[in-house]
């Protein structure tokens, strides 16, 4: 997305399947964003963060950490089965608070994440 670089434009359950006990009963249009921290207590604590963000704002992402410390964060409105501002507004608060301790072969390879790194860039 153009003014949430690090956000994709999908369909939810494409990123991630859901638990079978929640499946959605339509395929609603969702913003994620995934990424790979160093390791799995990072991408826990960079869940946390997350988690926290969403209770403070009352608008909740689905949180994915798979393969120990692969993140995929899932964003839309439930009540009307697609992307709405609440969600635009969660996903830009997640950019600017939650800096993540990135796997540095992740953040090499997508340098347009950098402003969301907990590591300082180093200089060249
Ligand atoms: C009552 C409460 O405000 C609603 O259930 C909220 C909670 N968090 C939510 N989060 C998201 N992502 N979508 C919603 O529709 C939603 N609804």
């Amino acid at each position: 997305m153009s003014n949430l670089p690090l956000w994709e434009v999908g369909k939810v359950g494409s990123a991630v399947a859901s638990p079978s006990s929640s499946p959605p009963t339509t395929s609603p249009v969702c913003i994620s964003r995934t990424f790979t921290c160093k390791n799995f207590p990072s991408a826990l604590s960079c869940l946390n963060l997350v988690g926290a963000i969403c209770e403070n704002l009352s608008h909740h992402a689905d949180l994915h950490l798979v393969s120990y410390r692969d993140v995929v964060l899932v964003i839309y409105t439930h009540s009307v089965g697609g992307v709405t501002e609440n969600d635009l507004e969660l996903a830009r608060a997640i950019d600017e608070e939650v800096k993540v301790n990135y796997s540095p072969k992740w953040l090499k390879e997508h340098p347009e994440a950098s402003y969301t790194s907990a590591v300082p860039k180093p200089k060249e």
